[in-house]
């Protein structure tokens, strides 16, 4: 069987182990595996994970193109995605084909360049009431900190709730699902979710728990007249152009679930990773500090710097480069399709990684190198499209790519302004660990000190 399944014309990959395949080699290191698979097999190579799943490695930039883009009608989302389901139904990020595009047309304009900037506000008082707390010399997890600050943000501009009110009732429970969420999805046997297994059962008590925080949200403001300029108040007002038809409950709790999940994990490690980029590269530092003060002289950061913060941009752009949030994007082919002149089947998987190819020397100098200046000159416009895609592309693009690039920008604006940053003493090899985001592996303690004109 296994020899049926491999002799059908397939591109090159490793044979791994007879049984598993290469799943425990994928599993003891996502990102090198699938960096020496694509530097030893070239733009698209074939594995197995397990007896009899297939999954092709596809790393050229043309064929994602294809996958994401102008064949994606033959595919739909990856298991590890279905597998969210679980806790977010059929929101944005789960929800296929018709009902897909009927919640996209409907979200969308909240989540325009017009509409987020009025957030803008919110993310940088948010930044600011957070780094009011540091001390100057203080050592900090700052990775926790990231994360507090990204959920401050997401639960501000979602529901106008503040921080702490926030971070208890949603942050908790969904720290709790998303720790679930991965041990299901790297095993090879998920058990069905009815079963009362200790992880099934913690997994349904947190979702029960966030389930109940939404709706009592939703109801809240059910209950509250007036126009509400906070994302779930545009996603209450949202009609669908066809029917004129508005969300359901249903419908907003998987969304405002969806956005939740999406929305805070990933901006807060690129945070991190930025801030981890920014202290081992001073003149980068120099360069984006000086952009920040050049630009707001003795003033706050507001809304408007954030068009005139170039550098800052450029900053953020390549830290995505090299410690993109979303390392991997998983597809699963729904309709036989061809790619590259081989025939992928139903049911075959498809992975394509940011992490590999934002670091292939075909399109980056020194790809290794923190260099933010490459993005000056508009070198995005002279890349091929999917060299470069921390936000994925086609009808499933991120829909929050401006708000988190804004947010990015702002934040790190708000902060550096007043504080420089250094790993602490003695701390150890800095290591992406590849979860559902990618996030430095045991966080990042760093020094935090204050700016000489702020002290
Ligand atoms: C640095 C921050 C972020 C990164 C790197 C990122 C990355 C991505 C990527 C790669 C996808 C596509 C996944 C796929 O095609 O399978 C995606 C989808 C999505 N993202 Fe983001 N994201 C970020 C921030 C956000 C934020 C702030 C929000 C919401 C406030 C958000 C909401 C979503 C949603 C709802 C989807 C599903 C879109 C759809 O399928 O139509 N993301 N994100």
């Amino acid at each position: 069987m296994l020899n049926r399944v491999r002799k059908r014309n397939q591109p090159p990959g490793p044979k791994g182990k007879v049984i598993k395949g290469s799943l425990n080699d994928f599993q003891a290191g996502p990102l090198p595996f699938l960096f020496k698979t694509a530097k030893e097999y070239g733009p698209i190579s074939c594995f197995r994970f397990g007896p009899f799943q297939n999954v092709y490695l596809v790393n050229e930039p043309d064929l994602i193109k294809e996958i994401l883009v102008t064949k994606q009608k033959s595919f739909v989302k990856s298991r590890d995605i279905q597998t969210l389901k679980a806790v977010v139904g059929e929101g944005l990020l789960t929800s296929e084909k018709d009902m897909h595009m009927q919640q996209r047309r409907m979200i969308q304009p909240s989540f325009k360049k017009s509409h987020i900037s009025s957030y803008a506000q919110d993310m940088i008082d948010t930044t600011h009431s957070f780094i009011s707390k540091w001390k100057n010399e203080e050592e900090k997890v700052i990775t926790d900190d990231m994360m507090d600050i990204a959920l401050g943000i997401i639960t501000k501009t979602m529901f106008s709730m503040d921080f702490e009110e926030g971070a208890k009732k949603l942050g908790e429970p969904m720290d709790a699902v998303m720790k679930i969420g991965v041990k299901r999805m790297r095993s090879l046997i998920q058990l069905p979710l009815w079963l009362p297994t200790k992880n099934n059962r913690k997994l349904k008590k947190a979702v029960s728990k966030l389930d109940q925080e939404i709706y009592q949200i939703i109801e809240r403001r059910r209950q509250e007249p007036g126009v509400h300029s906070d994302l779930l108040g545009v996603l209450m007002e949202a009609k669908d152009e066809d029917d004129g038809e508005g969300m359901s409950d249903l419908q907003l709790r998987d969304e405002l679930m969806t956005i939740f999940l999406a929305g805070h994990e990933t901006t807060a490690n690129l945070l991190s990773w930025t801030l981890y980029l920014l202290s081992q590269n001073p003149k980068a530092e120099k360069k984006l500090y000086d952009e920040i003060v050049g630009v707001t002289g003795d003033n706050q950061v507001t809304p408007e710097n954030f068009a005139d913060l170039p550098y800052t941009q450029f900053v953020i752009w390549e830290s995505m480069r090299l410690y993109p949030p979303a390392y991997v994007i998983g597809r699963q082919v729904d309709k036989k399709v061809n790619i590259g002149g081989y025939h992928f089947k139903k049911g075959e998987m498809v992975l394509m990684s940011q992490y590999v190819m934002h670091r292939n020397s075909d399109y980056f100098d020194n790809p290794e190198e923190f260099i933010p200046d490459r993005f000056a000159d508009n070198f995005m416009k002279k890349l091929p499209t999917y060299a470069y895609f921390p936000f994925g592309g086609g009808p499933r693009v991120c829909v929050g790519n401006h708000f988190s690039l804004m947010e990015g920008v702002l934040a790190l604006a708000v902060m550096m302004k007043e504080y420089s940053v250094k790993m602490a003493p003695n701390h150890g090899e800095i290591k992406p660990q590849p979860l559902v985001t990618l996030r430095p592996k045991y966080g990042l303690r760093m020094i935090i000190k204050r700016r000489a004109s702020n002290s």
